[in-house]
């Protein structure tokens, strides 16, 4: 019988989308032509029209940018029904979750994401599952160890009735799961177990969380902790020490050593320790890494990845793999536009197109390699492949002196994948792991430049994906049905402008720092367009000073009685006005398209602009202070809250406008009292000029809303004095600009 050839493990589709081509053309055309015609009167006008030419010049930047990051849209689709077919053996994945703070991120939502990845449908001895606590809390150690207890009927419960979702808060909510099952009495039965079982975990771990109580036994290491001082802590909770697929996998738990004044890099620090501890235990050649909230919800998701990994011939094709992140639960209508759904799908399957997703720091598959530093051109080389021809002292140098672990490095460069393995977890932990988990090791070592996560940045997962593409690797998108994971996003207010200025002030950190995707696509590997994507991301803080004088010049103008839009009746508006709508139709119809609600996109559009010149702002501001000497940004990590979908909008007041204290919220007030101050006592101006304030105002309404109202839904006094000033400034500036600009 002629040998059949195994069915390809996936498929490349390229998605075609000739009309929204067509139209993002049509745009560009408009916008050049509004330039053309604003130089051309450039001497008609005074300085509105020369500031509006310079920020839509800005715009005009961003949108080519736009358009090279999403012309050649591609997906995948994976079989991993056909891994059996065309592999022998699947090979090992360490799975990584990092917790910092056990108040802002509630064990018991690391508990679930750590069952759902406990509980996926790949080989247990294969898997091994650490978690890296940054908050050193007895209380999630505890939830863990409880954690595990209960996994050891949850996880053969799950792949006995082929339960779809694996995170048993998901499971156990009110959402429909009715294919779960066989709807025998015995499952019923059994279900009806896990269910008490789990109440009764929750309950433990409550208990824990709301008294204080004895840290003896097991807990005595918790003795005198600090979260900022501590010494190193790891727990091997649970270990398949006979290797049994049908097991569970193990469970590490790990709080690695801090001190008041060693830096300890947030994140990406612990993901550095993380990857050297599992190194000295398991050394999987693939990685996972997910945050605390992200919890697995289809099963089979390694199965997935592995078809991207090992589908095609070329390993530098598969750098890493990353999944979208989707969030539960998201708020109706998207009000704080932080699912940034549609941005996913278009832009996100452009940079799919060209060399592969960004690093988006959950929900994504590594190579252990690629961590380490190797380069495609590397692949299959003895030496270590950051240079060639290291010795072992250089090799220390790089990876920091633990010569257990330069051994299994060096194994993990060239591939081999069990050639480094202990066999008794837990006579190890006691000694070399603490030795790679203590903050001294890193000391005038390669970690966080040349090996592993970035440090330097708020925003380590873009710089990290960034430094290895600008080596040459190209990175996969994995995106099965149901969706990979899911996880929280903000419930909005502050915190999602924490969020929103971490990454705006991480992101700028990398534009100008030395792993810019400029300098690596002039040296490295980096492709040209996959560099324009970076460039449309790192370029969101600065989008802020565009956006908010953009937003400044209809007051301006109607205080000055100047234009800084072509009257009516001059081709200047037809254009203008011709930009605008189909703009405005091009950005609904991919809400629509996606199944949005218009709703939705006006929700996104409005939180574009206040994102944009409230949050991006003070990112930027940051990395000023930071370039400047005078504050170094920190990592404030969100507040997670364990939700069910029974929790209806309206009784929760989600989706409504909240404020608090912060200078964040400045700007916004800022433009709103200016808006206002200019309505009630402006000169006569063009009509453009007033119809774009009420546009303006429309936008920042939750702001006007604010400044009526009090308790956390109103803006604090403090702020509604300091914009006053602003404010006072502004209109006395502008007044006095007619005068300067005569002279
Ligand atoms: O000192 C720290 C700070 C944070 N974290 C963890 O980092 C993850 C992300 O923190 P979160 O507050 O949820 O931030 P998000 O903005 O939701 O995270 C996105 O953006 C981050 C970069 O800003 C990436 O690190 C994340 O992977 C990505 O999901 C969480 O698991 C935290 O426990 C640590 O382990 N140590
Ligand atoms: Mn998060």
């Amino acid at each position: 019988m002629a040998d059949t050839v195994p069915l390809p493990l996936y498929e490349t589709v390229t998605i075609r989308m000739p009309i929204r081509r067509a139209s993002e053309i049509g745009i560009l055309l408009l916008l050049i032509t509004l330039l053309a015609y604003r130089i051309l009167s450039l001497t008609d006008y005074g300085l509105a029209w020369l500031l509006a030419l310079l920020c839509e010049s800005f715009f005009t930047l961003l949108w080519v940018a736009t358009i090279s990051t999403k012309w050649t849209p591609v997906e995948y689709k994976t079989y991993p029904e056909r891994l059996s077919q065309s592999v022998q053996e699947l090979p090992p994945v360490d799975m990584f979750v990092t917790t910092a703070d056990h108040v802002l991120e509630p064990p018991i939502i690391t508990v679930n994401t750590v069952l759902s990845l406990l509980a996926v449908d790949y080989p247990a001895h294969k898997l091994a599952c650490y978690v890296s606590d940054d908050g050193c809390s007895p209380v999630t150690c505890y939830s863990l160890v409880e954690a595990s207890k209960f996994a050891k009927l949850w996880v053969p419960f799950c792949k006995k009735y082929k339960i779809p979702v694996r995170a048993p808060f998901r499971y156990f909510s009110n959402i429909d799961h009715t294919s779960s099952g066989d709807g025998s009495i015995e499952f019923q039965r059994e279900r009806k177990k896990m269910k008490d079982e789990y109440d009764e975990l929750c309950r433990k771990i409550k208990d824990k969380s709301s008294g204080s109580w004895d840290l003896n036994g097991d807990y005595s290491v918790f003795h005198n902790t600090e979260r900022r001082n501590h010494p190193t802590i790891i727990k091997v909770i649970c270990e398949n020490k006979g290797g049994v697929a049908e097991e569970l996998p193990h469970l590490v738990y790990i709080s690695r050593e801090k001190q008041p004044h060693h830096p300890h890099h947030y994140k990406a620090g612990a993901m550095n320790v993380l990857t050297r501890v599992s190194g000295l235990m398991t050394n999987a050649p693939f990685m996972l890494n997910v945050d605390c909230d992200m919890y697995v919800n289809n099963p089979k998701v390694i199965r997935h990845a592995m078809c991207l990994f090992l589908g095609s011939n070329d390993e530098m094709e598969t750098g890493f793999v990353q999944c979208p992140q989707i969030f539960y639960d998201g708020i109706k209508d998207d009000p704080f536009g932080n699912q940034l759904t549609v941005l996913h799908k278009y832009l996100g399957s452009g940079i799919v197109g060209i060399q592969g997703p960004f690093y988006g720091g959950t929900g994504c598959f590594h190579r252990r390699k690629i961590i380490y530093g190797l380069c495609p051109t590397d692949i299959g080389k003895q030496v270590s492949p950051v240079h060639a021809n290291l010795n072992q002292k250089e090799l220390l140098k790089i990876y920091g002196n633990s010569k257990l672990f330069t051994k299994s490095a060096a194994c993990a460069l060239q591939g081999k994948i069990h050639g480094f393995r202990f066999s008794n977890l837990s006579d190890l932990a006691a000694a070399e792991a603490g030795v790679v988990a203590a903050c001294t090791y890193e000391h005038g070592t390669g970690w966080g430049t040349q090996v592993g996560l970035q440090y330097g940045t708020a925003t380590e997962d873009v710089m990290t994906g960034l430094v290895i593409q600008s080596r040459g690797w190209k990175s996969r998108f994995c995106s099965p049905q149901p969706p990979a994971f899911l996880g929280c996003a903000p419930e909005g207010g502050p915190e999602s402008f924490v969020q929103q200025k971490r990454w705006a002030t991480g992101l700028t950190e990398t534009l100008v720092s030395r792993r810019s995707p400029i300098f690596g696509a002039i040296y490295g590997g980096l492709q040209l367009r996959q560099c324009v994507a970076y460039l449309w991301v790192l370029l969101w803080a600065l989008r802020s000073i565009p956006e908010l004088c953009y937003a400044s010049l209809p007051p301006y103008c109607i205080l000055t009685n100047s234009a800084f839009l072509p009257k009516v009746g001059e081709a200047g508006m037809y254009i203008y006005a011709a930009l605008c709508t189909v703009y405005a139709f091009y950005t609904l119809s991919e809400y629509l398209e996606t199944g949005l609600s218009a709703r939705e996109w006006w929700n996104n559009q409005r939180m574009g602009r206040i994102n944009a010149t409230n949050a991006w702002f003070f990112g930027l501001v940051s990395v000023v202070l930071k370039i400047l000497g005078i504050a170094e940004p920190g990592f404030e990590v969100t507040q997670k809250n364990e939700r069910s979908s029974d929790i209806s909008d309206v009784d929760a007041g989600r989706g409504k406008f909240n404020f608090n204290e912060s200078p964040i919220f400045l700007p916004g007030t800022t433009l709103v009292l200016v808006h206002f101050t200019a309505m009630a006592g402006g000169d006569r101006t063009g009509l453009g000029e007033w119809v774009f304030t009420v546009i303006v105002m429309i936008c920042f309404w939750p702001f006007v809303r604010g400044l009526f109202r009090r308790g956390k839904y109103g803006i604090p006094m403090s702020t509604i004095y300091m914009s006053a000033v602003l404010t006072f400034i502004f209109v006395h500036l502008s007044k006095a600009s007619i005068g300067w600009l005569r002279l």
